[in-house]
């Protein structure tokens, strides 16, 4: 059974990125790479298809290649408004969200979010100490719900996935592929350590 072939990989790049004075995260290098770009490149192999999820830079995003959804909602909602406008504008059943600012996914991602989803509607990486929200399996059928969600002027990842009827999935042996990006220091001390 090969699942991945209907699973499409959505990098999240969108948002304000304040932590990082406003810059566009996604584009910026680490190790001569563009975040979203690392990204890509560790879910090419796991997915059907790549989509990129963006509020700003569109059309340098768009130079991947890749298609780019722009968000429908105004405002930098957050993370939920870019998975939302990709669940109604993507084909696909089912989704792979990546935020950006996770480079070193791993390669096992998408298996082992299928082997261990059961019948839910959606999981979601934790990796032994923290959950990663952004870092999640998620099925169509869930595309009212966040609508609703979202309308009602909820914004938390980790709520909504808690009340999607989703659970965790265990990345504890991998717990260093999800460090993530949130400051101009974060990419320094990781390109350091590369
Ligand atoms: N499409 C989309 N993606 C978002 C939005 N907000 C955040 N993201 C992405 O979701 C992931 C997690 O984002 P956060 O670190 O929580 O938020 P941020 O805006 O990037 O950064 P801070 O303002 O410093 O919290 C990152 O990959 C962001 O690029 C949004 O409004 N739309």
């Amino acid at each position: 059974m090969d699942q991945h072939r209907n699973i499409t990989g959505v990098i999240l790049a969108g948002g304000r990125a304040t932590r990082m004075g406003g810059k566009d995260k996604g584009l910026q290098l680490l190790n001569g790479k563009p975040l979203w770009q690392h990204v890509a490149d560790a879910l090419k192999n796991q997915v059907s298809a790549i989509t990129i999820s963006a509020n700003r830079h569109i059309d340098t995003y768009q130079q991947s290649g890749f298609p780019v959804i722009k968000d429908t909602l105004a405002d930098f909602p957050g993370p939920l408004a870019g998975m939302l406008s990709v669940m109604q504008q993507a084909s696909g059943e089912w989704f792979v969200f990546c935020a950006c600012d996770t480079p070193f996914i791993p390669a096992c991602l998408v298996e082992r979010f299928v082997q261990q989803r059961e019948d839910a509607p959606a999981v979601w990486a934790h990796d032994g100490e923290r959950d990663h929200p952004t870092i999640a399996l998620i099925n169509r059928g869930l595309v009212q719900d966040l609508q609703n969600y979202l309308t009602a002027g909820e914004r938390r990842v980790m709520m909504f996935m808690r009340r999607s009827g989703g659970h965790p999935v265990d990345f504890s042996d991998l717990k260093s592929a999800f460090v993530n990006v949130n400051t101009t220091e974060d990419l320094l001390m990781m390109q350091e350590h590369k």
